[in-house]
């Protein structure tokens, strides 16, 4: 039976860069059109890098063996669509590419790291560290682990890398996962000056565009920055490693976050404890567990409580969300719409749209930021500062 062709668009590998411009224009234009009713300020719009902008890129290993070939391929839309081989590419970090290059020419030299792979997982920082996955329909024995540290040290003298780091190789499996190295690397950000640290672990989350990532956090710092912020504290919910609280630290008396996820729980209590920051307190919490709790008016969390604090304690007046692309459910929604000030953080705009039009009832939209995290593809990320309006319902995060 015919398949139907593919709706989604054609995975970015090349790009041209002499659109850059007019790209980031038209997501001007489509944003601004859709917050109109919300927002008729200036749009800060952040510009990324044109080519090299993403840290971290999957490929399927494609093994043809009529050609007697193999090499790195991207799909459109899901593995049973059109296959485009990639050699190189525009889209990943200059240490991303140099990587590719040692690995596709290490599985193809080697018939123990190329029988029964399809899948290798690049993470890169811009401090020059990184780590490669390599996944399998196979179980990896000694002979496997022998051949992939010769692998590993011939990535070690990759172009781009930190003085001394060699980037890990990690082999996966059917319940089996092989570290040689460790299983993260650590981001080193230069924000506002100081140079913040962040473990980024294998396949958790954390921001694709390095670059970009820099802006978000000095928009974030910027306007949550002023003398009254300091007297009280930050609430932020989807905190994945502590990346924004840990940038914005300085601002407020104390951040407690929450998040799913529990490597990225401990990451952010690695990142906390990295850069000294004290006043940073993250507990494992879903969002939706956490709103319903906290409008409820149960303010023991225990999980914080072992940390020594006590939520009930806080003075909470600000609050940054920063949630997967299926924005706020409708109990957080409540719970933010408490807050004098909210930082939301969006990688989808038409969540952020419904979300934005449930919140103008008591808020209103001061600062909105575009920031072209995605560059040449449909996605766009946005930043949006709601203040709380004169009158509207009680303050301090829904006491
Ligand atoms: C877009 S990421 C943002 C992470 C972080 N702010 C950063 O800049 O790295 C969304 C985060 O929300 C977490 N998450 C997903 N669903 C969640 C939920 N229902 N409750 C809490 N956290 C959730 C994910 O694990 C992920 O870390």
């Amino acid at each position: 039976m015919a398949t139907a062709p593919s709706t989604e668009p054609a995975p970015i590998i090349h790009v041209d860069t002499k659109t850059y411009d007019s790209q980031l224009a038209a997501k001007v234009e489509r944003v601004k059109t859709q917050f109109r009713e919300y927002y008729s300020g200036e749009l800060d719009v952040f510009r990324s890098k044109k080519k090299h902008y993403r840290m971290r890129a999957e490929f399927r290993i494609w093994h043809d063996y009529k050609e007697e070939e193999t090499y790195f391929v991207m799909f459109q839309g899901g593995s049973r669509g059109s296959k485009y081989r990639v050699d190189d590419f525009d889209v990943g970090s200059e240490l991303l590419n140099g990587l590719m290059q040692k690995v596709i020419e290490g599985v193809r030299g080697s018939e123990v790291l190329s029988k029964k792979i399809f899948q290798a997982n690049f993470h890169t920082t811009l401090s020059g560290q990184a780590m490669v996955s390599l996944l399998y329909h196979r179980k990896l024995d000694d002979e496997w682990k022998a051949e992939a540290e010769k692998l590993k040290e011939s990535l070690g003298t990759t172009e781009g890398l930190e003085k001394g780091h060699v980037p890990s190789v990690i082999g996966r499996s059917r319940k089996q996962k092989v570290v040689l190295g460790t299983d993260y690397v650590v981001e080193t950000l230069p924000v506002n000056g100081k140079h913040l640290k962040y473990q980024q672990l294998e396949g958790g989350f954390s921001q694709p565009n390095g670059g970009m990532c820099i802006h978000m956090l000095e928009w974030a710092i910027k306007h949550t920055s002023n003398e009254e912020s300091k007297s009280h504290d930050l609430l932020e919910l989807y905190c994945g490693n502590g990346n924004f609280s840990i940038a914005m630290a300085d601002n407020f008396k104390m951040c407690v976050g929450t998040e799913v996820s529990k490597t990225s729980v401990a990451a952010a209590k690695y990142n906390i404890e990295e850069n000294g920051t004290g006043n940073v307190f993250i507990a494992r919490c879903s969002s939706e567990d956490f709103s319903s709790a906290w409008l409820s008016n149960k303010k023991s969390f225990k999980r914080f409580e072992q940390q020594g604090l006590d939520l009930a304690e806080c003075d909470f007046k600000t609050v940054l969300v920063d949630p997967p692309r299926a924005g706020l459910d409708a109990d957080t929604v409540k719970l933010v719409g408490k807050f004098d000030t909210i930082v939301y953080i969006s990688c989808n705009p038409d969540t952020l749209h419904n979300n934005v039009r449930d919140l103008s009832e008591t808020h209103t939209c001061t600062q909105f930021a575009l920031f072209d995290q995605f560059p040449y593809s449909h996605h766009v990320e946005c930043g949006v500062i709601l203040k709380k309006r004169e009158g509207a319902p009680c303050s301090n995060g829904g006491s």
